[in-house]
């Protein structure tokens, strides 16, 4: 139906509002649309907002400058759960007198040339008075007496009728005519560690130490809970353990993603199951329930979520596999084909077949999930949930989300973005990311342009590596380019990830062009020695811990939604700014890409996109080394990766009046979607 006035490209809308955009408490969501009509009169625009509760209220929508149909508001959301949205536009009777008035007053017309608009504009302030409650209505009551004076003269007459204290009013209880309402959006807002959080993998098996004779000895909930003091020291906010269940032993893999197991091989935790239990079952090695509770129990007193793996495949000695043959998919020959992902295979595990018997299946998973809920577990890293039906994605996450509305989801989902966008859109809170091969100056530039494009649909978690991925930069790059992936990662979005070993510089791959670690931990115990390699200055755990504090510290790296690249005349060296909207804190990272030699060059800052003014000089505050600077529009920067390899600036506060403005993204022309 085309209605009276023209709303268009309502954003954010996901799946042709089949599906809720997402957002979190305490955030600045920028809500855009194109609101058009007729003629010259004027329209104006109102952001009306639900909240979970059923209240209602609504916010004026801002028309850009130069192109009216463009309108946009923010609004920030307080609780968790499913909020609604609606654009309205209404003609803005009381602007078109305005306009009109304030030309003919231009063009010198006299009182009875404008005795007409003279006696609308009383009218007008009639019906705007009723609408609007005292003290309010008393600015209203002040300037149409003034213009119902004939005693005064014309201008004085207009001029009170077209104040900014009037127009104040008139914002807080616009007099809308001919109200045309949008359609209606949702938005799931969740807790804020969905979008704010630093992660830290840890792999529980491997936190036992060593014996006297040098051997690895597996770790215990008793160890990993030492373990955890280490990793809240360093600031991180979730430790997520790979599956901590039962392994299979049957086609149980050996050292290195070898195909047969020797004596003693751990093997992979990912092969869940065994005759010692499934997907609710502890590994008899790391303890039971009460273990892990304990060691659950002290996570939460250092501050820290745990996050556990939700793998669904099965060993071939998993439970399931006798139990419930129906979740499998038997080949002719009889046999279950094993999993595979592509080259990779896994020969050790069982895909589920989610056809076969859905039901059956969905409700396993269901209990399996909230086995784990029930205990205290708020956050699932889900193991390649690409290749499982999306639709029972949303469905056991919307499941879970009714009792339980703060379970976190991440999505392993190193996939085709549509996949990915797709499962992020079908209720996953978080998303792996192609990160890890972004490394040029243009490809993390178009990287984290794409994020903020995106940010309604899907946040990202930028991890630095995982047990799967240890990108040739890593491998070639020395301790100078660890350094270079955490400043990116940590500051680009504010969720980001580091694997165990990271902070050690881990770096040997197990074959030449492979991403895989040699002595990979997916296949073997790797106790570490963190202590010794801090005590002789060769680990990175200080400078996690600063990126750590800074992103806590500078509320303009807890958003998603806003970053700007500024030019760098070297193409070694990549800048960008981030602004928060509410606090107006905003900070300019400065990275030197190169990982083996220093970089210079000039930054050429984009004042307005920090809210300065052009030619503006201001200082700004380097956190990593606590060195103050005077900075303007053009600025020199040398980074040496012996020294330093990154600027994290503390720019000067963006002033109140210009934050909502830098929270929201500018449609341009070419990305108008109709
Ligand atoms: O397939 P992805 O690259 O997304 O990797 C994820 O899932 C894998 C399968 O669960 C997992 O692979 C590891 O466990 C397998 C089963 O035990 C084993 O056969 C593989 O060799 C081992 O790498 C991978 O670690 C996980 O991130």
């Amino acid at each position: 139906m085309v209605a009276r006035f023209g709303i268009d490209d309502v954003r954010p809308q996901v799946s042709g509002r089949t599906l809720p955009a997402k957002a979190v408490v305490g955030e600045v969501v920028p809500v855009s649309a194109l609101v058009w009509r007729e003629g010259h009169d004027a329209i104006a625009a109102s952001l009306v907002i639900t909240d979970p509760n059923g209240e209602q209220y609504s916010i004026h929508m801002q028309q850009e400058p130069y192109r009216p149909d463009y309108t946009h508001a923010v609004f920030v959301p307080d609780a968790q759960g499913l909020w609604r949205y609606r654009v309205d536009a209404w003609s803005d009777v009381m602007a078109t007198w305005r306009n009109a008035v304030t030309k003919k007053l231009e063009a010198g017309q006299t009182t009875e040339e404008m005795a007409n608009d003279i006696a609308h504009g009383i009218h007008l302030f009639e019906a705007a008075i009723a609408q609007t409650p005292a003290p309010d209505r008393e600015v209203l009551e002040r300037a149409a007496a003034a213009l119902d004076n004939p005693a005064l003269p014309l201008a004085e007459r207009i001029l009170a009728g077209i104040s900014d204290e009037v127009l104040e009013v008139l914002n807080a209880f616009p007099l809308r005519e001919l109200v045309t309402h949008g359609p209606i959006c949702d938005i799931y807002v969740e807790r804020r560690d969905a979008l704010v959080n630093s992660w830290y993998e840890l792999f529980p098996r491997s936190t036992g130490g060593w014996d006297d004779e040098g051997n690895p000895v597996h770790g215990t909930w008793a160890t990993t809970a030492k373990a955890l003091d280490r990793v809240a020291a360093m600031g991180f906010d979730t430790v997520y353990f790979p599956p901590i269940h039962p392994i299979g032993e049957i086609n149980r893999k050996g050292k290195d993603n070898t195909l047969v197991a020797e004596e003693g091989d751990v093997g992979s935790p990912w092969a869940i199951g065994s005759r010692d239990g499934g997907h609710d079952a502890f590994h008899p090695q790391l303890g039971g329930e009460k273990e892990f509770c304990a060691m659950l129990d002290h996570a939460h007193e250092l501050g820290l979520e745990v996050a556990l793996d939700l793998a669904l495949q099965a060993a071939p000695d998993h439970p399931w596999a006798s139990e419930h043959p129906d979740f499998f998919t038997i080949l002719e020959d009889g046999t279950i084909a094993y999993a595979e992902n592509p080259p990779k295979k896994y020969q050790d595990i069982y895909p589920i077949n989610f056809d076969n018997n859905p039901e059956k299946v969905y409700e396993e998973i269901y209990r399996v999930v909230m086995y784990w809920v029930d205990l205290g577990i708020r956050t699932f890293r889900v193991d390649n949930p690409h290749t499982k039906p999306v639709n029972f994605w949303h469905w056991l996450i919307t499941r879970v989300h009714e009792t339980h509305p703060d379970v976190i989801f991440l999505a392993e989902a190193f996939t085709r973005p549509p996949v990915m966008y797709g499962l992020s859109k079908a209720g996953f809170s978080q998303s792996y990311t192609h990160f890890t091969w972004k490394v040029s100056k243009s490809d993390l530039i178009d990287f984290a342009e794409h994020m903020v494009d995106v940010a309604d649909v899907s946040r990202p978690n930028l991890f630095v590596n995982t047990p799967d991925i240890l990108h040739a930069s890593l491998q070639y790059g020395g301790p100078a380019a660890f350094a270079i992936r955490a400043t990116l990662a940590a500051t680009m979005s504010p969720l980001w990830g580091v694997y165990s070993g990271f902070e050690l510089f881990e770096g040997e791959a197990v074959a030449e062009g492979s991403e895989e670690y040699n002595h990979s931990e997916k296949y073997e115990l790797r106790p570490r020695d963190f202590q010794t390699a801090l005590d002789n200055g060769q680990s990175l755990e200080p400078y996690i811990t600063s990126l750590n504090r800074f992103r806590k510290a500078q509320s303009a790296l807890q958003q998603l939604r806003q970053i700007r690249f500024h030019h760098v005349d070297n193409d070694q060296i990549l800048a960008y700014s981030k602004v928060d909207a509410i606090s107006g804190n905003a900070v300019l990272v400065v990275v030197n890409l190169d990982p083996w030699n220093a970089q210079e060059g000039t930054l050429y800052l984009d004042a307005p996109a920090v809210g300065l003014e052009y030619g503006a000089q201001f200082a700004v505050h380097d956190l990593v080394t606590d060195a103050y600077y005077d900075w303007g529009s053009e600025n020199y920067v040398r980074l040496a990766p012996e020294v330093n390899v990154a600027h994290i600036l503390k720019l000067p506060d963006v002033a109140p009046q210009k934050r909502e403005a830098l929270a929201f993204r500018q449609i341009s022309d070419h990305d108008y979607r109709p």
